[in-house]
């Protein structure tokens, strides 16, 4: 299905992505951990056409990704629909406009320029809004909304576009652990209910082993692990991290008892 050989990207002599080869074979959730640093929102970038590999091919569906042009490749870009750490909604928006936002890539200018949509997209967008639990919020503006229903706008507006992937760069960063928990369980249910792929770039690694079926652990540009929760040992984690033995696992921790919860992003010691 998915197919990344030797993917690579350079920023002049950084190797940001150095040669990351992995396959999915079906639909499954896939975490990504690493400090910062590692590479993981490159990866994701380049998956999503956002930015160029130099490197490497991707192939998806038999396709190569990365010949894509024009029409095609943003094609491909609604197939694999990004979310990310911020949620990149418009603030002042209704939220109900903000997901028909998703539909932008089929739309032509004259009817996004008037925010002309089709009642289908209008009931659809509600219809996923209420799966995901904040049909209520429709008409409101999307920055009345707390950090955790943000987050399920911005997953909707990505359903909006019916992708076969969905690719999350740290969605759960900017989170308390109470809306984290929420937007975890919204994507293992999107995963699991509609049998789409998630691929999510994630700082703690019970967050992995809790939502994810494979883990890839990413270390200065490479891949440095590859495989289920149950192998993600704290030895193996401290690996990744590259820590020593004073690693703590609770330092990568959301978990709902963690008292500095919002304080947000926390990385491994060096
Ligand atoms: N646009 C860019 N120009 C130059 N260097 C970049 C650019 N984007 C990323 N890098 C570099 O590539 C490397 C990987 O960065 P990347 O953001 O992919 O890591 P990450 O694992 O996602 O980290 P974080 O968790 O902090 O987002 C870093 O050394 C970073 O400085």
């Amino acid at each position: 299905m998915l197919v990344l050989e030797s993917l690579t990207k350079r920023f002049g002599a950084n190797l940001a992505v150095d040669r990351a080869t992995f396959k999915l074979d079906r639909p499954i959730m896939l975490g990504i951990i690493g400090r910062s640093g590692a590479g993981k929102s490159t990866l994701l970038r380049m998956m999503n056409r956002l930015t160029d590999a130099s490197d490497g091919s991707l192939m998806f569906g038999g396709r190569d990704v990365l010949s894509l042009k024009g029409a095609e490749k943003r094609a491909w870009q609604s197939q694999c629909a990004m979310i990310f750490q911020q949620f990149n909604l418009v603030p002042r928006m209704d939220v109900v406009s903000n997901v028909l936002h998703g539909t932008l890539n089929r739309r032509s200018t004259f009817a996004t320029l008037f925010n002309l949509f089709p009642s289908d997209d209008i009931h659809r967008a509600i219809d996923i809004l209420d799966r995901l639990g904040i049909a209520q919020h429709a008409p409101k503006r999307a920055e009345a909304l707390s950090g955790g229903q943000q987050q399920r706008v911005a997953i909707a507006r990505a359903l909006m576009q019916d992708p076969k992937i969905i690719l999350a760069d740290e969605p759960i960063a900017s989170l308390d652990p109470m809306n984290a928990q929420v937007v975890m369980e919204a994507l293992r249910r999107i995963h699991e209910e509609d049998g789409r792929t998630v691929i999510a770039n994630l700082h703690t690694l019970d967050t992995a082993r809790r939502y994810c079926d494979r883990v890839i652990g990413m270390r200065d540009g490479r891949i440095v692990f590859d495989g289920t929760p149950a192998q993600l040992t704290t030895g193996v984690a401290r690996d990744i991290y590259g820590a020593d033995e004073t690693f703590s696992e609770e330092a990568t921790s959301t978990e709902i008892r963690d008292p500095q919860g919002a304080a947000g992003r926390m990385h491994a010691p060096a």
